[in-house]
């Protein structure tokens, strides 16, 4: 049998400035921490991820760091599965931020809901931390998104980032259970 060709996911990663998004990125695709800072314009990369043992192209696209003036680029709004929402424990605008963010993203796109992961990123540095585990948690069930902290630099949790967004976006996208048979018709 010729193998499916599955279509790429698209996932894109967003956050205030400096909370280590492209850390993120860097570590899960090259498998690679860097302590230097370059401010990110944008950048995709390629990845399969797999969930339930199918394995799915991914592109990951990279952004700028956000604040609450920055406007959402289109590219950023339509045709996305996937977002990774990222704020950084050690500080609490970050986290504020997420809610700003989210709320953009639905305004452009004119969604109701996004399949999305808020990651709490730079976990190691638990001696600074501003975020509560359960502050992050309560915000990602008030929009219905899963949650996890990560460290880059530690590479915890930060393939399971990517992965519990992919799994995100293909629980809402699994089709319903088939419609029931019933004298030659399907219940619909
Ligand atoms: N301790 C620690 N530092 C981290 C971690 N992740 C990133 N950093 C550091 O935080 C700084 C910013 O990381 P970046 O990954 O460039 O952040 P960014 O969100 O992509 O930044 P922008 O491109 O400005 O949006 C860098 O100095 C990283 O080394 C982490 O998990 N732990």
């Amino acid at each position: 049998m010729p193998p499916v060709t599955l279509n790429t996911r698209k996932i894109v990663i967003l956050g205030s400035r400096s909370v280590g998004k492209s850390s993120l990125v860097k570590q899960f695709i090259d498998g690679h921490f860097s302590e230097s800072y370059y401010p990110t314009i944008e950048s995709t990369a390629s990845k399969i991820i797999s969930y339930n043992g199918v394995e799915y192209p991914c592109e990951i696209i990279d952004t700028a760091g956000q604040d609450e003036f920055s406007q959402l680029k289109s590219q950023h709004a339509m045709g996305i599965h996937g977002y990774v929402l990222v704020y950084s424990i050690t500080s609490r605008a970050s986290f504020n931020m997420i809610q700003i963010i989210y709320d953009k993203i639905l305004n452009f796109s004119g969604l109701s809901e996004i399949n999305a992961i808020i990651v709490g990123s730079k976990a190691d540095l638990h001696m600074d931390r501003q975020v509560d585990s359960r502050d992050g948690q309560e915000l990602a069930n008030s929009i219905n998104a899963a949650w996890i902290e990560a460290s880059a630099l530690q590479d915890v949790n930060v393939a399971r980032a990517f992965e519990l967004c992919l799994a995100e976006i293909e629980k809402k996208n699994a089709p319903l259970q088939p419609p029931r048979r019933e004298g030659g018709c399907f219940v619909m």
